[in-house]
């Protein structure tokens, strides 16, 4: 491990660490403090990072409904710092909340090393998350199938596999650990790479199954939890993919370093961002599309 000095602005600050993992090189949040009583931990939601944390969390499941009553929602908790801060704050939300709504914690074990499926475990154990761990093979799956390009293979199977779980779960709702930071990364990722403008909605309606995928960190930037997960002594699974890791994030890294040299002239330039997707004129967009077609601005000219 090499230590690193990150722009304080990604909220990396300078305990990142590169790690080696076969031929990838991973970007790994180290803790700051030894770990804290779980005592202290859940009460650094509510207090210590309540506006960094709670109030954008409550915030998301407000204003898009994510969260209602008679829900059985399914945290799918990866083990990393994302996930486990998510299932810290849904824990704290079944106390807060009059809503009556159950939840329950999935992980799906898609090949994980031994030293990651233990931290996984220690970290679970002492945040108290009650969490089925189940095995799914997806990454030799996905390595064989898809040789080249096994990461868009393996997360459909990932999503595949949690879906089903949740639904034998008798959950309606599956939750995800995106970010604001994924939410804008992503929007932007879409317009460099891909030729398309469109975001991370934070809830949607899956295709194949009875459930609705909901971001409920829509709201929360990684910078703060990262701080939690730091000030808490909380080691996250940090390099949990064993075939491609850093090798096919390179374009998210090289967006997030974009956003973070634009953030230090234009300390608004994140909202702005999520503010263009609640935005779009479409008298001023040459083209469009929905399920039903595309459509161009010289249709109705
Ligand atoms: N193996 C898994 N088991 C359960 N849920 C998962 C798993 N992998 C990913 N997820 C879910 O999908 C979300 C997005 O996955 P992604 O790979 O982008 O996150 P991550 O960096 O692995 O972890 P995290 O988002 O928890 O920090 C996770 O936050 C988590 O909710």
């Amino acid at each position: 491990m090499n230590l690193t000095n990150e722009d304080e602005s990604t909220g990396f600050e300078s305990t990142v660490a590169t790690t080696k993992l076969g031929s990838a090189v991973c970007k790994t949040v180290l803790p700051n403090v030894p770990l804290q009583s779980l005592d202290i931990i859940e009460r650094s939601i509510q207090k210590k990072y309540r506006s960094e944390l709670w109030s954008p969390f409550i915030r998301g499941l407000k204003e898009f409904e994510l969260v209602k009553d008679g829900d059985k929602i399914a945290v799918a908790v990866s083990g990393g710092k994302d996930s486990l801060l998510l299932s810290k704050l849904f824990q704290e939300l079944k106390r807060a909340s009059k809503t009556n709504f159950e939840v329950v914690f999935i992980s799906m074990n898609p090949g994980f090393n031994e030293i990651n499926l233990q931290n996984l475990k220690k970290n679970l154990k002492h945040l108290n998350i009650p969490c089925e761990i189940y095995d799914d093979n997806i990454f030799e799956i996905a390595e064989k199938i898809a040789k080249d390009y096994p990461c868009y293979m393996c997360a459909k199977m990932r999503r595949g596999s949690l879906y089903t779980k949740a639904t034998s779960l008798g959950c309606n709702k599956l939750a995800l650990g995106h970010h604001f930071d994924d939410v804008i990364e992503t929007t932007l990722m879409s317009m460099f790479y891909m030729g398309k403008f469109e975001t991370m909605l934070p809830k949607l309606k899956s295709d194949n199954f009875n459930i609705e995928l909901i971001r409920p960190l829509f709201y929360v930037e990684e910078k703060a939890i990262i701080k939690w997960v730091r000030n808490n002594g909380i080691l996250p699974m940090n390099c949990g993919c064993t075939v491609a890791a850093e090798r096919t994030s390179s374009k998210r890294r090289e967006t997030k370093e974009l956003i973070a040299q634009l953030v230090k002239n234009n300390p608004d330039i994140k909202k702005r961002i999520i503010q263009s997707t609640q935005n779009v004129n479409l008298e001023k967009i040459l083209g469009w599309k929905d399920s039903n077609g595309k459509y161009s601005y010289l249709d109705k000219f």
